[in-house]
């Protein structure tokens, strides 16, 4: 951690600038102090190295003190924000020491203070922001079982808590939330992973204790207790929401009027799912980073960032409230049968980002196009409620109410603000002419200054004849007639002298005095009573601050279900039916990420699982559409979770409460764990996990070692699956062997598979087409060596594989012939069976011929000499 290192023993010959620099770094050790120092921000010794390595800015010095010269780096401070930005990104934290009152009627030097800390979970200036996604702070309260949680958003004032009892339950709850910055007590029994999480901070342990954080929480949100926010009796998600709140006190250094509440958000009500399946689903994220081709990529077709930041949290926490989403559903399809749809997006333009500009309006840091957008989007309100109010829709109607009409507010604003304002307040300009006597009235003066002199001037010149006479004025003297000496003796007696120059004497009049006493400085009050009536302005918002978060949520709501009416239509995707019986039936279902990004048509397949038919055991060609197959499942299921229609002709779904999957692809090696050791802790997580209402992929499982090994573990896996989590899966494999488990009888399994084709194209070369369709049963064919030459093989090495492929399967039909039943499911084109016989070894030869009765213990030792130099 930076700090700076300055001689300590030299501490009495520093400079009283420094001295109170080290007074305010004292105070903030651990976070780079950005110094205020006229027009820059100023960083010293180890914070000035630090920054100018992060920032790329130029590491100079000043002076020196203390006996040693000063290391300093500096950001100009109109532009500081580009660079708290960059630092902010870089998880760095950044103090801002600011010039408290003004410099130039400071006696000595001017007083500096810490006025708030910048940190990476904290920040709510817009420009450190990223629009479409929450900024999360979080705390971790570690108990003797599992974890309280705790969790803000400081740019919109959600606060959450939940409890998880196990440490996979966290980092499902990590990998969910994402947090930008996670405050962790100072202690040693935390597990190592959590340390090495993004972000973390760690504060000391006392900070987390569960009674003075009731207290604390207690006393911020002034209530008796903590009943209402549902953690009486839950001391893990107390203790952590203590922490979590003094960390934002001590950082902000302000009021917080817009954290108002604490939810409890409990993790049963979701539908599951670890940071694995978010990860191979590539629901907002992909390997090589195209956002594009993500499935919020596809959906998020929202107006505002604040819908848009919805529509991510829906994503990553699908319902299992069937009451809630058939409501969705239903508003879905009431905005697209009645037409409202574009006419309602249409007005959302207006709207800005409401809950993030009412955030800062809490916090005092709005600006005055912040102002200028909450006034146009409250002026949006009455249309928008007029083109929800004929619709016939819980859900809608629930939010029109929820809207509410400030029209006060509304009212205010239209008055107050300047149709455009600039975009800081520094310079004037912003609140609008009529809303205030006293500012027009300072206005008019200074703008009507220059006339006012001029027309003096003409005056005077007339009154006395004096052709030369000017009005002038000069910053020490104030304004002043000018009569050049020749005429001095012309001067009127109501003239006073006020300076005598070598060619000309200055004078002052009643009038002028007058003028000048409320001319000089007209612009600066103008100013200052502009700030004030700006304040006045955020003073009178925060006064009806709940109802306009409410709606402001409400239009985030309305966005984001506009967004899925807009996909529905644009994608003809249908309305999903929720059941209460289990199982999941869905008429040709196209997987949307790869039907939005393909050029040629897709081909819908259907899925139908049900308690009798529970697992899936899906072959076929290698790229015949495994993976796409059963990827295009979960996110059916998990679309109808949120609310959304689906990419399926029809789907009917029923309990589920948990996504759990395993898919090679993208398997992060970075994390310093094989590929076989990841795959098989994923799948551990899933035998752990998997519940009969859950939805299991599992693709090629066991691929990952060698092949005996693999196939063992797949089946095993895989009659786990089926038999002890009773789950609901679908399981992709290129091992052959596992077709048979559909015979079982009662195992409820049965085979799936995809299918190509070949054939020989115009000019007689061999071609591959692949089918794409989803039929019963086991494949016969797995084109291997076709994709392979697909693929670019050299000819030479298909060649020979070619020629090893007939040896090992003409092998194999041999040992077929003698195999025992078991081989009967195998298709009429066998493929190679792992787990056939083997041609007879020249050990089992000699033992074939062998009669042991006839041997002595000699011949008998010597034969097993024999045998042992044959293996
Ligand atoms: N139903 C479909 N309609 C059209 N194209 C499809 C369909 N399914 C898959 N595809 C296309 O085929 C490609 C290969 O599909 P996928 O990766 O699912 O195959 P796979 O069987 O899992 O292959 P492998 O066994 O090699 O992993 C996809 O990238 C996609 O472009």
């Amino acid at each position: 951690m930076s700090s700076p290192r300055a001689p300590k023993d030299a501490a009495p010959e520093h400079t009283p600038l420094m001295k109170q620099y080290f007074s305010a770094k004292a105070e903030h050790p651990e976070v780079l102090l950005f110094f205020r120092m006229g027009d820059f921000y100023e960083l010293f010794y180890d914070d000035a190295r630090r920054a100018a390595k992060l920032l790329d800015i130029t590491l100079t010095q000043r002076g020196s003190s203390g006996g040693a010269p000063i290391p300093m780096a500096g950001v100009p401070a109109h532009s500081h924000e580009g660079y708290l930005a960059r630092l902010v990104a870089l998880g760095e934290s950044v103090a801002i020491c600011e010039q408290i009152g003004d410099p130039a009627q400071a006696k000595g030097l001017v007083e500096r203070r810490v006025v708030r800390i910048v940190t990476p979970g904290t920040v709510t200036d817009e420009a450190l922001l990223d629009e479409r996604r929450d900024t999360l702070l979080m705390a971790l309260a570690p108990a003797r079982e599992g974890y309280g949680l705790a969790w803000a958003d400081l740019s919109s004032g959600r606060f959450f808590v939940n409890e998880v009892e196990s440490d996979d339950a966290l980092a499902a709850e990590l990998a969910r939330l994402e947090p930008a910055e996670l405050l962790l007590p100072d202690q040693d029994s935390l597990p190592e992973w959590l340390g090495a999480q993004a972000g973390v901070r760690r504060r000391a342990p006392w900070l987390f204790d569960a009674e003075a954080a009731r207290r604390a929480l207690t006393r911020f949100f002034r209530v008796h207790d903590l009943a209402g926010f549902g953690l009486d009796a839950r001391p893990r998600a107390t203790a952590a929401a203590g922490a979590l709140l003094a960390y934002v006190e001590e950082t902000q250094k302000q009021r917080l009027p817009h954290l108002s509440s604490i939810a409890f958000e409990s993790a049963e009500d979701g539908i599951a799912m670890n940071a694995a399946t978010r990860r191979h689903l590539e629901l907002d994220s992909r390997v090589d980073g195209n956002l594009r081709h993500t499935l919020l990529g596809v959906i998020d077709t929202s107006i505002t960032p604040m819908g848009g930041r919805l529509l991510r949290r829906w994503l990553h926490r699908p319902l299992r409230d069937q009451r809630v989403l058939r409501e969705r559903h239903h508003a879905v399809a009431t905005l697209l049968d009645t037409g409202v749809l574009e006419p309602l997006r249409e007005r959302f333009r207006a709207l800005g980002d409401l809950e993030r500009i009412l955030a800062r309006v809490a916090l005092r840091s709005a600006r005055p196009r912040d102002l200028s957008t909450l006034r146009d989007g409250l002026a949006a309100l009455p249309d928008i409620r007029a083109e929800l109010s004929p619709l016939d829709s819980p859900r809608l109607s629930a939010l029109a109410a929820e809207l509410g009409e400030h029209g006060d507010s509304a009212e205010l604003l239209a008055r107050a603000v300047m149709a455009q304002p600039p975009v800081l307040l520094r310079d004037g300009g912003v609140i609008a002419d009529g809303f205030d006597a006293e500012l027009d009235e300072l206005r008019r003066l200074a703008t009507n200054a220059d006339q006012f002199l001029l027309d003096l001037e003409a005056r005077e010149r007339a009154a006395t004849g004096i052709a030369t006479l000017k009005v002038g004025y000069n910053r020490v003297h104030g304004y002043f007639i000018e009569i050049s000496k020749g005429q001095s003796d012309r001067a009127p007696l109501h003239y006073a002298r006020r300076q005598t120059l070598t060619g000309a004497e200055r004078y002052i009049t009643e009038e002028l005095k007058t003028f000048e006493d409320k001319v000089l400085g007209a612009r600066e009050r103008a100013l200052a009573r502009e700030k004030a009536l700006y304040e006045e302005l955020l003073d009178a918002l925060n006064q009806s601050l709940e109802p306009l978060k409410r709606c402001a949520a409400a239009l985030s709501e309305l966005d984001a279900l506009c967004a899925f009416s807009e996909r529905a239509l644009a994608l003809d995707w249908s309305c999903p039916v929720l059941t209460d019986s289990p199982g999941i039936h869905i008429e040709r279902g196209r997987h949307p990420v790869v039907e939005a990004v393909r050029e040629e048509p897709f081909e819908p397949n259907d899925l139908a699982l049900s308690p009798e038919r529970r697992m899936l055991v899906i072959t076929g060609p290698n790229m015949g559409g495994k993976s796409t197959y059963m990827r295009q499942n979960a996110l059916i299921v998990l679309l109808a979770h949120i609310g959304s229609f689906v990419p399926a002709a029809a789907a009917r779904i029923g309990p589920i409460d948990r996504i759990l999957t395993r898919i090679g692809a993208g398997d992060d090696l970075t994390r310093g764990q094989s590929t076989f050791m990841v795959e098989m802790s994923e799948t551990s997580y899933i035998l752990h996990h998997a519940t009969e209402h859950s939805l299991v992929l599992m693709d090629e499982i066991g691929r990952g070692t060698s092949t005996y090994d693999g196939l063992a573990l797949a089946e095993a896996c895989a009659r786990h699956l089926a038999q002890a989590n009773r789950a609901f899966t679908l399981f992709a494999t290129h091992y052959f062997e596992l077709t048979a488990l559909a015979n079982e009888p009662g195992a409820g399994i049965a085979n799936v598979h995809l299918d190509a084709v070949e054939h020989r194209d115009s000019q007689g070369n061999e071609r591959l087409v692949f089918m794409h369709a989803v039929r019963e049963g086991p494949a016969n064919r797995s084109f291997g060596l076709q994709v392979a030459a697909l693929a670019g093989l050299p000819r030479p090495v298909i060649a020979q594989a070619k020629g090893l492929l007939e040896r090992l399967e003409s092998g194999m039909a041999a040992s077929l012939d003698a195999a025992a039943p078991a081989a009967s499911a195998a298709p009429a084109s066998p493929q190679l069976g792992l787990f056939a016989p083997p041609m007879p070894s020249p050990v089992e030869e000699t033992l074939r011929g062998l009669d042991p009765d006839a041997m002595s213990p000699r011949e008998a030792l010597d034969l097993l000499y024999r045998m042992k130099k044959m293996v």
